[in-house]
């Protein structure tokens, strides 16, 4: 960071304490942008990047609701809409005990930078609650979501804040969001959420989208070197939404993956994961350790992550900081060629330097998961209306748009003196969208 941008951060760190995540998500744009400031002085005037760095409004509510025993509970519920200059706010809600405002407001800055990217007019905000869905049956996590949506539904709409899925959050949760959003408003709004199921006006292709986008952006990434994904090994972290649907699409296109996990531990299958087993075990809300049972050649590791078993690509598609500098290291020592992030900040920035100085190819979540958001941004199309696309329709839409961001993120790196580094081409990209919109909305 320069001296007048590390001024920014301390400010930022000193108006928003005890929100650690959200202090290094900036320090990471702000870490690349100096090659802006330095061609376009007229937005330090605009303090362009204060203002894009405190929230346009933040919501937090208290979501009360009764378990299967009668018993009253209390969660926290949250909706940041961070910045509206590209469009209405979009972004999803996540449901996982650790989430405070910290985590949210660090979720919904990503999401500036990556909503731009994917050039479909969209603005960028977050939510969620710290609602533990672990262990929950069925009716308790639809009274959940009808509790959390009875306060959130003034806050949204179709041309207001647009929420969808993330950690904890998937098609049944959206559903039941969606149910009360209509009986509260009497309106069958659809255009209100994504990642709806088909039946009630989700698109195709939106619950795969986060994960194949990734893999789209991996081969692109991969082409650039004269390189392919076939015959690649892979492992990935997580086993939910984005885990499993790029696990589908780098088997699609040749890859074996070796390995994925949760949060007690790895799974390991050493002759190439059985999707199918695994999707058998999911379906039955079962944990990773199941699989053995079905493949006994498999192990569950209990308490270890994926990190130290060679392969040629790696897809951290879990969580925040869950890679760290160690892991980048046992990864390139092992010969790791590609990395992209499906979650949002998985990688630490100690790791990210680790990439980099190995030159690995490595892909920031805010660029290579925004199939996700551009997927969503689709079924809105569809929604307004009220088209219905075809799979391999939506997919084709889903692989050019990932294919446009690699190129954007690519070229804005080249012009910027920075090539090939991906994280500086996304940051820019994204900034120079939403501060030229900012600069032609006016001060406000
Ligand atoms: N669902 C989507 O469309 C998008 C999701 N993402 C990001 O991808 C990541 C995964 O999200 P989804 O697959 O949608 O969620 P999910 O709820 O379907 O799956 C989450 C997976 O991560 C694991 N996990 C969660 N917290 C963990 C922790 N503290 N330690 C270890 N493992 C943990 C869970 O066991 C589970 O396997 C998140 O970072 C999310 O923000 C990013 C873009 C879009
Ligand atoms: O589809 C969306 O609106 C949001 C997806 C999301 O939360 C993300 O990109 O992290």
């Amino acid at each position: 960071m320069t001296p007048d941008t590390a001024r920014i951060h301390d400010e930022i760190v000193r108006r928003n304490p005890a929100e650690p995540e959200f202090h290094q998500a900036v320090a990471e744009v702000l870490g690349s942008l100096e090659p802006v400031l330095a061609r376009h002085a007229h937005l330090r005037e605009l303090r362009l990047l204060e203002r894009l760095c405190e929230p346009e409004r933040q919501v937090m509510f208290r979501v009360v609701w009764t378990d299967d025993h009668g018993v009253p509970r209390l969660n926290r519920g949250y909706r940041v809409g961070f910045s509206s200059a590209l469009g209405p706010y979009k972004g999803g809600l996540r449901f996982h005990p650790s989430v405070t405002l910290g985590t949210v407001k660090f979720l919904a800055f990503e999401q500036i930078f990556k909503n731009a990217l994917t050039g479909l007019g969209l603005g960028a905000g977050k939510g969620g609650a710290d609602f533990d869905p672990a262990g929950r049956s069925d009716g308790e996590v639809m009274r959940f979501c009808q509790a959390y949506m009875t306060e959130l539904y003034r806050h949204i709409g179709p041309h207001t804040d647009i929420p969808a899925g993330d950690i904890g959050v998937g098609t049944r949760e959206l559903g039941y969001l969606f149910g009360q959003y209509k009986r509260i408003t009497n309106r069958f709004d659809a255009g209100t959420l994504t990642g709806k199921a088909h039946t009630i006006g989700g698109s195709h292709v939106r619950t795969e989208a986060t994960g194949y986008g990734v893999t789209y952006f991996l081969e692109a990434m991969l082409a650039t070197r004269g390189d392919t994904l076939d015959g690649k090994t892979a492992v990935l972290s997580g086993s939910g939404n984005v885990a499993t649907h790029a696990a589908a699409k780098l088997h699609d296109l040749g890859a074996t993956v070796l390995a994925c996990s949760d949060s007690t531990g790895t799974l390991h299958d050493p002759s190439g994961l059985r999707l199918d087993v695994l999707h058998e075990i999911k379906t039955a809300r079962r944990k990773l350790d199941a699989y053995p049972e079905l493949v006994p050649h498999a192990r569950f590791l209990p308490g270890t992550t994926p990190w130290d078993i060679p392969c040629d690509i790696a897809v951290p598609a879990a969580t925040q900081n869950e890679l760290d500098e160690s892991d980048a290291i046992a990864l390139t020592k092992n010969g790791l060629r590609a990395l992209a992030e499906g979650a949002n900040m998985p990688c630490t920035p100690a790791a990210i330097d680790v990439f980099r100085d190995a030159g690995i190819a490595f892909a920031p979540g805010k660029a290579a998961n925004a199939g996700g958001v551009a997927t969503s941004a689709l079924e809105m199309r569809q929604n307004a209306s009220r088209e219905r696309w075809d799979f391999p329709t939506t997919d084709q839409h889903l692989a050019t748009i990932m294919r446009e961001i690699h190129d954007t993120c690519l070229t804005t790196a080249d012009e910027h003196d920075r090539p090939g580094d991906y994280t500086a081409g996304a940051n820019i990209a994204g900034f120079l969208t939403v501060a030229d919109a900012m600069t032609t909305l006016g001060i406000a």
